[in-house]
């Protein structure tokens, strides 16, 4: 019998290039991808991290794609897009994952904090897609797929700067799917919540924040980094054919409300 399943959110044949793999969740990400069929190709601007990822995404048995490139300079996003799309011979999927943060009140936020943050987090999200565009465009279609953050909906004190990159991640997000609808590619983003990785580690780590965490989210729990792959599946593969412009939360429930104190 023939299983939906096997279809509907089938990545075979299709090909992915994924930002920022070289961290947590883009490694997890970028690995599923390549479980699901598809060829990966891994970007980073820190070689370890690269090679790490290379190294993680190989045990499914599946060949992957390295580039390197700081994606801070909008030149260097372009070309990472056209040697990715050269190299996989297409492109269908673009995972934007790689982002930076600086945890600092707005009263001590310089200018070159800023730039920073919105640089890798908001700007180069807004050249790599626009040069994924005309490659998807003249296939038939493609898919991308930003992770922005529950911050773009939910602001928390230290991460002003980052919470504005997100929203704006989120904004960008419904723009460009209405302007390339008609190109039949689908633009989406992830909201994710509280992930447990390094880049959270100053938060989960610290022992008043890490019982706040376990008040302030519903789950009472931080996320794996794996339980971003069902929504990441969903928005790459043809399973999301009318989706476009959305952005899925996956928060734990944190959006859903809020919790008394004493239950
Ligand atoms: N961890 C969380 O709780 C959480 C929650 C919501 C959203 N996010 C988002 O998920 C994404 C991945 O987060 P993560 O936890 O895997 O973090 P991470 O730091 O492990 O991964 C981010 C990657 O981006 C790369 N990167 C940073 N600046 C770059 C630049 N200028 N050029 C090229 N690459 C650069 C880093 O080298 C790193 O490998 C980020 O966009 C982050 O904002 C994370
Ligand atoms: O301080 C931080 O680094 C931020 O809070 C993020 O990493 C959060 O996990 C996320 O943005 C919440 O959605």
């Amino acid at each position: 019998m023939a299983r939906i399943l096997d279809t509907l959110f089938s990545l075979e044949g299709k090909t992915a290039l994924v930002t920022g793999a070289g961290g947590a969740i883009g490694r997890v990400l970028a690995k599923a991808l390549a479980e699901s069929g598809a060829k990966v190709a891994i970007h980073d601007f820190d070689d370890e991290r690269l090679a790490g990822a290379k190294a993680f995404i190989e045990e499914t048995g599946a060949a992957v794609l390295t580039f390197k490139a700081d994606l801070t300079d909008a030149k260097a996003c372009r070309t990472l897009v056209d040697d990715a799309h050269a190299a996989l011979g297409k492109l269908d999927i673009l995972l934007n994952s790689a982002g930076t943060n600086r945890r600092k009140p707005i009263v001590e936020v310089t200018p070159e904090d800023f730039d920073a943050i919105i640089d890798v987090n908001l700007r180069s999200i807004y050249f790599l897609s626009q040069a994924a565009q005309p490659h998807m465009a003249a296939q038939g279609g493609g898919k991308i797929v930003n992770i922005s953050s529950l911050s773009a909906k939910h602001a928390f004190n230290t991460i002003s700067v980052y919470a504005a990159s997100k929203a704006g991640v989120s904004q960008l997000t419904k723009a460009m799917a209405r302007e390339w609808v008609g190109d039949n590619i689908q633009v989406n983003a992830i909201e994710p919540g509280f992930v447990k990785t390094e880049f959270t580690r100053p938060l989960w780590d610290d022992e008043y924040r890490a019982d706040w965490f376990a008040r302030f989210i519903p789950t009472g729990r931080l996320a794996n980094p794996d339980e971003l792959i069902g929504a990441t599946l969903l928005l790459a593969s043809p399973a999301s054919s009318y989706i476009t412009g959305q952005a899925i939360v996956v928060d734990g429930g944190v959006l859903s409300g809020a919790t008394w104190v004493k239950p």
